[in-house]
């Protein structure tokens, strides 16, 4: 069982992983990745393709369960309880730690029920039509979707789509939210206004995000990650983590050069 976030488990650091290993099969992907991710505040990954970052951000919410070669090595903690420990149940965890994905991915359903289905499937029994207008509303969509409520999740924007499925994750009350890379399929004004949506998200809810777009990272992070990939003698791409600090450390003074090459767009 995991423990109330209001117990005296609560820390400023909501997520943290020590010495953790990945594989797949046996294929290391991460080596040895030890981060803290502080509450209420936005945490980007960022690094070349194949670095690790969204098995990272798969492990806080034990979404790599789902895949059989997985396995972990080392230790996940959420409040500072052990997440992969025999007595936590992988479907409450998914309620606190929710998460975004890269496309838009709505149920077919109505706009209305897209909210309301998860918060039924745990057992909400409060005013469903208050907790509907209230996750839209923290999701910046209420005004362009209010008098359409019972129209197809599918049938509105790109960009209304995604802070349709931020709504979703909402409206189950998570205390963090995981983002990979949740504006990548979208125009510049979508993405700035999920950017803008983020920045408010992070007054009620921790928040880690994948991303390949430095701006962006730059732009609404608090703190990030710079993880990069090398080639081991087995053939394999081992992913690990080169540096984490203040996002204006990483991006303007990082202690690594390899942080500071792709920071300004020199390599990846
Ligand atoms: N389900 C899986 N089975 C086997 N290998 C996997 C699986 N998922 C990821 N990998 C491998 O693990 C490594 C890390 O992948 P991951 O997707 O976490 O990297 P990433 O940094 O998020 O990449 P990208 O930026 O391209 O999305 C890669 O070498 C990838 O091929």
């Amino acid at each position: 069982m995991l423990s109330n976030p209001q117990t005296k488990n609560q820390t400023d650091t909501v997520l943290k992983t020590e010495k953790l290993n990945v594989y797949y099969g046996n294929f290391l992907a991460l080596k040895e990745i030890s981060l803290d991710i502080p509450k209420n505040r936005v945490t980007a990954f960022i690094g070349p393709s194949g670095c690790g970052k969204s098995t990272l951000l798969r492990c806080y919410n034990r979404l790599n369960d789902l895949i059989k070669i997985f396995r972990a090595e080392g230790k996940v903690y959420y409040n500072n309880q052990d997440l992969y420990a025999p007595d936590i149940d992988p479907v409450e965890v998914r309620r606190r730690i929710g998460m975004v994905f890269q496309r838009p991915n709505p149920f077919p359903k109505s706009i209305y029920d897209n909210i309301a289905f998860g918060a039924r499937l745990n057992g909400y029994r409060g005013d469903m039509d208050e907790l509907v207008e209230r996750s839209l509303r923290q999701a910046a969509l209420w005004d362009e979707v209010k008098d359409k409520l019972k129209q197809s999740g599918l049938s509105i924007s790109g960009g209304q789509q995604q802070r349709l499925c931020i709504a979703r994750a909402i409206a189950v009350q998570p205390d963090v939210i995981l983002m990979d890379e949740p504006a990548s399929a979208l125009d510049p004004i979508s993405t700035l206004r999920v950017e803008e949506l983020i920045q408010q998200l992070k007054e009620d809810y921790t928040i880690v995000i994948v991303t390949h777009n430095m701006q962006q990272a730059s732009r609404i992070a608090d703190m990030t990650a710079f993880f990069n990939v090398e080639a081991t003698e087995k053939g394999g791409r081992m992913g690990y983590l080169v540096e984490y600090d203040r996002t204006e450390v990483i991006f303007q003074s990082p202690q690594e050069k390899s942080t500071q090459e792709y920071v300004s767009g020199r390599f990846g």
